[in-house]
């Protein structure tokens, strides 16, 4: 069973007088079939839990663990390949390519990754969000909630065991808010996938398994 796991894990960015504590003594864990929301206010150190998660950002104490291997201690490429083939980001800037349509965003995962969804399956995805419309169209041609369903079908494409989403349902309405909040359930309970979502959006948080908050970089479980 895949799990993610946080011991103690502390993030300070600075030194000296700018030295400034984002993360303090987070305990979490994740397990495969849970979808999970962390909440909080702007600020408080969300997107810094999320980089952590990833491995996109190193704790400064502390340990974190995805399926028993502490990420810190694996080699620059072997980080690599985990975040590759096993974890699909949805982050706030969206980073979509300006120059490809929206179904060559997918197509570029077919160069570092095999194993992605089949067309069929892709088909099925698009549809759920709302997309089939679209997959001609650049980024500059989209709103910002298109840019964000485009951004977590990308995600999805990899079929990848972990998703960490950064405010995916900031720029939807409530609607397709519920629609991507209940695909990503879906998701977790179906595909035993461990998914978590950081969020300021309150109105999604009967939809989760576990909620945890962050207040001034303070983790609690709700
Ligand atoms: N690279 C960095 N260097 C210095 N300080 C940073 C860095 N990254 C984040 N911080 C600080 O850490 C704190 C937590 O930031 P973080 O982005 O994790 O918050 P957040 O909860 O995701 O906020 P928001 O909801 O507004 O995105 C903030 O005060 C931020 O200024």
């Amino acid at each position: 069973m895949a799990n993610l796991i946080f011991d103690s894990v502390k993030k300070v960015f600075g030194e000296g007088s700018s030295k400034y504590v984002a993360l303090e003594n987070i305990n979490f864990k994740a397990e495969s079939g849970q979808l999970i929301l962390v909440v909080g206010p702007s600020g408080s150190g969300k997107t810094t839990f999320l980089t952590i998660a990833g491995g996109l950002q190193t704790p400064s104490e502390g340990e974190v663990t995805i399926n028993g291997k502490q990420i810190t201690s694996l080699y620059k490429k072997e980080q690599t390949k985990l975040r590759l083939e096993k974890i699909g980001f949805v982050l706030q800037s969206y980073n979509l390519v300006p120059f490809l349509t929206v179904e060559e965003q997918f197509k570029l995962a077919d160069n570092v990754k095999e194993n992605n969804l089949t067309d069929k399956e892709m088909q099925e995805l698009l549809s759920d969000l709302g997309l089939l419309d679209l997959q001609k169209k650049y980024p500059n041609e989209l709103s910002g909630g298109q840019k964000q369903r485009v951004a977590i079908a990308r995600a999805l494409y990899t079929n990848p065991d972990y998703i960490l989403a950064d405010e995916p349902t900031a720029a939807l309405d409530t609607d397709r808010s519920l629609t991507v909040i209940n695909l990503l359930k879906n998701l977790a309970h179906e595909r035993n996938k461990i998914i978590i979502v950081v969020t300021h959006d309150l109105r999604l948080k009967d939809m989760a398994d576990k909620v945890y908050q962050i207040i001034d970089g303070k983790m609690t479980q709700l």
